[in-house]
């Protein structure tokens, strides 16, 4: 059985990497792999999945009204996919993420996505909630706070690093306007506590 896979993480966890490392694999064995990114995340270029450590491909862009299946069994017609590969999951439609999981049911091609799982609010994405209720394999990729724990979750920060509380859920942006954290730092620099000024206790 092809499974639906879900790797999620905070930003700047390696999760492009992750993803392209994956890619490559398969295509260096010969097998054609589809890849997907969100349409609206372009920080890099429109239709490319980047990472930060500099690797780079071209992907095909969705937006909430594409049909994944639809494309991904298209270009399953011409050649014959090993798997597909979604970055940027978190913005996925739970629709979207079901036609995900049909691809891997029906035709049995396995379904690799990559995302977040909750926002600077610490809400869970509606395309991550989806995942976590239907993926077969949930796999947290870690990533470390100032304090060295563990960084769960994403604190949005404007132009002079003050935490935000308050905005609309999607918001592109980068290492300028997000900071992974862990828990207890993200509640902190939430209720206004120094804590991206080098004055982080250890847990
Ligand atoms: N030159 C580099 N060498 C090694 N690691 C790097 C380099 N630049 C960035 N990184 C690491 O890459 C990770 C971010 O990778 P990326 O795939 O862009 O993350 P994500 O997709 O989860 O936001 C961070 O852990 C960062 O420390
Ligand atoms: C927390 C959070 C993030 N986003 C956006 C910001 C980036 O464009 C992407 C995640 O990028 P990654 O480095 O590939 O993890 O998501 C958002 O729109 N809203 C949020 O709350
Ligand atoms: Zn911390």
């Amino acid at each position: 059985m092809a499974k639906l896979y879900f790797y999620y993480a905070s930003m700047n966890a390696g999760k492009s990497t992750m993803l392209l490392q994956a890619d490559f694999n398969y295509r260096e064995r010969g097998m054609n792999t589809m890849l997907f990114t969100a349409a609206i995340d372009d920080r890099f270029a429109y239709g490319t999945i980047a990472s930060r450590i500099g690797l780079s491909q071209p992907a095909t862009p969705f937006h909430a009204s594409t049909d994944l299946e639809a494309c991904a069994l298209d270009q399953h017609g011409r050649t014959p996919l090993a798997c597909i590969l979604v970055d940027e999951a978190q913005f996925l439609t739970p629709d979207q993420v079901d036609q995900l999981a049909r691809l891997a049911d029906r035709h049995r091609i396995p379904v690799l996505c990559y995302g977040l799982r909750t926002d600077f609010k610490g809400q869970l994405f509606p395309g991550s909630a989806r995942l976590l209720a239907l993926a077969d394999a949930l796999s947290e990729i870690k990533s470390v706070c100032v304090c060295g724990a563990k960084a769960t979750m994403n604190l949005r920060v404007d132009g002079q690093g003050k935490a935000i509380a308050e905005g609309a859920q999607t918001e592109i942006g980068g290492n300028d306007r997000y900071v992974a954290l862990c828990r207890r730092h993200f509640g902190e620099a939430l209720a206004g506590e120094p804590v991206l000024e080098g004055k982080a206790k250890p847990d």
